[in-house]
């Protein structure tokens, strides 16, 4: 007799960092694994669902409730933001994602930067917006900081190897569809930056692409967040990791949020993969390049015009 058996679901791995609290701790045994498993995870997937109690949910509802009265403002208010740097300000009625309304707020983790921005946004002040994007700003870059601490450990590389970083953050709406239909919230694409790391709130909607070319569909748990390597991570370790791609998928009748932080390196970075990570499997993919010169390359109308985990090759290629 023959048995039908469901093909399985890929999943991405989901690290737990929460488990066992010494092993956020340098140079314990648990550091030394988790490394290993965060280096596998972004060598083979580019991604991964990270467990991080250390976030508490009181923060992520707060920082949700936040992230919705922003978008809640009249639409003449939310253009104030508008801006000439790549990825930052307003953006709505984007061709071909009508459901898609986003901000990007740059120099997250600076008080000042946020202060700036909620006063734009409420000249009469918002301590609880800027208060509550503060404190998450603020988790979310010590998590950056051990994933990319944990990556140059895997690999044996130096402290003074890690990328300065400043924090773009994004939070984004997709309103429902109106019928509720399987929709399209945002194109695929791969990021730019060093680090992505998203919290979505209730709603599911994110997909990664496998390197077998599936879809696969995340359904991260309350208390985790989804790392993504970006284009710059990918060429500064020389191919060895891998810029995932992916989409935001939307379904049925409640509006989508999620809020993103991207590690972007500070001004003047060049993106230079560290001789370790060159040898004869893995020769010398990219010429060294500014990375703002290339974040702002993937804004221009040729990059737009490539397939978005195209254009570092396009840039920088070897
Ligand atoms: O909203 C999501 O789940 C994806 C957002 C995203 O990929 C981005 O903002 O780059
Ligand atoms: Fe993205």
């Amino acid at each position: 007799m023959g048995s039908f058996s469901k093909p399985d679901l890929i999943q991405i791995p989901i690290i737990d960092f929460s488990k066992e609290p010494k092993a956020l701790v340098r140079g314990t045994e648990g550091w030394h694994l988790l490394s290993q498993r965060v280096r596998e995870a972004c060598e083979t997937y580019g991604c991964f669902e990270v467990v991080y109690a250390k976030i508490s949910a009181h923060q992520r509802a707060e920082m949700f409730s936040a992230i919705e009265s922003l978008f809640d403002l009249p639409l003449e208010t939310k253009r104030k933001t508008f801006s000439t740097n790549p990825y930052v300000g307003y953006a709505i009625d984007v061709p071909h994602i009508p459901l898609y309304e986003s901000f990007g707020i740059e120099d997250a983790s600076s008080v000042d930067s946020i202060k700036h921005f909620t006063d734009l946004m409420w000249p009469t002040g918002n301590d609880h917006f800027s208060q509550s994007i503060s404190s998450m700003v603020g988790g979310l870059e010590e998590l950056d900081y051990i994933i990319r601490r944990m990556i140059l450990d895997s690999y044996s590389l130096l402290a003074e190897d890690i990328i300065p970083c400043k924090y773009l953050v994004r939070g984004t709406k997709y309103k429902a569809p109106s019928m509720g239909d399987y929709s399209m919230g945002l194109y695929a694409h791969t990021d730019k930056y060093l680090l992505t790391i998203l919290a979505e709130e209730q709603v599911r909607g994110l997909e990664v692409l496998s390197k077998d070319g599936q879809w696969i569909p995340l359904s991260p748990s309350p208390n985790s967040f989804v790392v993504l390597v970006g284009d710059l991570f990918m060429a500064w370790s020389n191919g060895r990791l891998r810029s995932a791609k992916h989409r935001a998928m939307i379904q049925g009748f409640k509006d989508r949020f999620s809020f993103v932080s991207f590690a972007v390196p500070t001004e003047g970075t060049v993106i230079q993969a560290p001789q370790k990570l060159v040898d004869q499997q893995y020769p010398r993919a990219f010429k060294d390049f500014d990375s703002m010169n290339f974040i702002r390359f993937s804004y221009s109308e040729e990059a737009r015009g490539l397939d978005s985990d195209k254009q570092v090759y396009a840039y920088a290629g070897i």
